[in-house]
């Protein structure tokens, strides 16, 4: 009775909740609390479309307590108090602005559209969005890579299906489909008990054997790590086979297993519950470039016929004949990769 009534009063419940928003927030079992759906959500809707409470254009590291009490000195009374409802993990106070500020703000900059680079350092408190708990194997996304032109909402969409009364959930970082639990963990800083993240169960284990080898596979794709650098880690390789390593470094895997690579991952993601409509965009690049890039005619035909079939795994049992093949545009390839790559 009294867990009820203070769930009641709660300061949540003063936050601004649009009238045909398709969630409500309330106490997620050892989440805080977080967002339900009230209705069914179907893939590809929009969930919520919020503006920030306020902005800071600087570094993160330069988000200071006091720069961050003069932004708020600025605002006007009622949103001033809006911030003060904010609870760290939906009980205490926070320890302080900067921590109040870390957990419940976004990164808005945008991107150059050709190198990917950050064009600026922007930051936005958002009261909603961080009402959202994060899941490994999540349902909805917050796609916030904007190439030119400002951010000036942050809209997150659901990535499949949403039953009412289902928790809404994304996941607080994007190359997660590439992280073991363990990994992903350490850079969360608290304990996920998503499905995903369930010790010892089979989906776990098959979890994490997955994520593995995704990474693993868009190391042999881009010859780099996530972080963009070589991997050194003798103790524990990616890549066990220093040939192969080497091949991918230099870029001269051939375009049949660039091709496979690339199918395996759509595979990989899609039986992990991540390919969503995002994702898949993005990464069907590393299908279609490849497909694209044929010149050999019997690796075309192949080509062809895989790209015919209904799904990603279909496609990949298809593209399967190919591996090992070599194609008449693989040495004009590895040329143009090395010299865009500068390696
Ligand atoms: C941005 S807040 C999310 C909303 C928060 N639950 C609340 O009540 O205000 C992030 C915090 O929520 C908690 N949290 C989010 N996702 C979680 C998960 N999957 N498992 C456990 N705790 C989670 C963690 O304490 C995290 O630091």
């Amino acid at each position: 009775m009294k867990r009820r009534t203070m769930a009641l009063d709660h300061p949540y419940r003063q936050l601004p909740i649009p009238t045909n928003a398709p969630f409500e927030l309330k106490p997620s079992p050892g989440r805080g609390w977080g967002a339900f759906a009230t209705r069914r959500i179907e893939r590809g809707a929009l969930i919520l479309s919020e503006e920030p409470l306020f902005t800071i254009r600087k570094p993160h590291a330069e988000i200071t307590n006091e720069v961050l009490l003069r932004a708020l000195q600025k605002l006007p009374a009622s949103r001033k108090r809006m911030f003060f409802l904010l609870r760290d993990n939906a009980s205490g106070a926070f320890q302080s602005l900067k921590h109040a500020f870390a957990e419940n703000s976004f990164n808005m900059a945008s991107e150059d559209h050709t190198t990917g680079r950050q064009l600026d350092c922007l930051h936005g408190l958002f009261l909603l969005h961080s009402r959202f708990n994060h899941s490994c194997s999540p349902n909805s996304k917050v796609p916030v890579t904007v190439t030119g032109g400002e951010i000036t909402h942050l809209q997150s969409f659901a990535t499949r299906d949403i039953a009412p009364g289902e928790e809404i959930a994304f996941s607080y970082a994007a190359d997660f489909g590439c992280r073991t639990r363990e990994e992903r963990h350490r850079e969360l800083r608290f304990v996920c008990n998503c499905d995903a993240c369930q010790p010892g169960t089979p989906f776990q284990e098959l979890s994490d054997m997955r994520r593995r080898l995704v990474r693993g596979l868009q190391y042999l794709q881009t010859g780099v790590d996530l972080d963009g650098r070589r991997q050194d880690a003798p103790d524990r390789p990616l890549i066990a086979d220093p040939q192969l390593k080497r091949a991918a470094e230099t870029f001269r895997i051939p375009l049949s297993s660039r091709f496979i690579y690339g199918l395996l991952v759509m595979s990989l993601l899609e039986q992990e519950g991540l390919l969503d409509d995002f994702l898949a965009e993005r990464l069907s690049r590393n299908v279609w470039v490849p497909f694209a890039a044929f010149e050999t005619e019997s690796n075309v035909q192949v080509a062809k016929l895989a790209m015919a079939q209904q799904d990603w795994l279909g496609r990949l049992c298809v593209a399967f004949q190919l591996y090992g093949r070599a194609d008449a545009a693989d040495q004009a390839l590895a040329t143009l990769f090395q010299s865009l790559s500068g390696r």
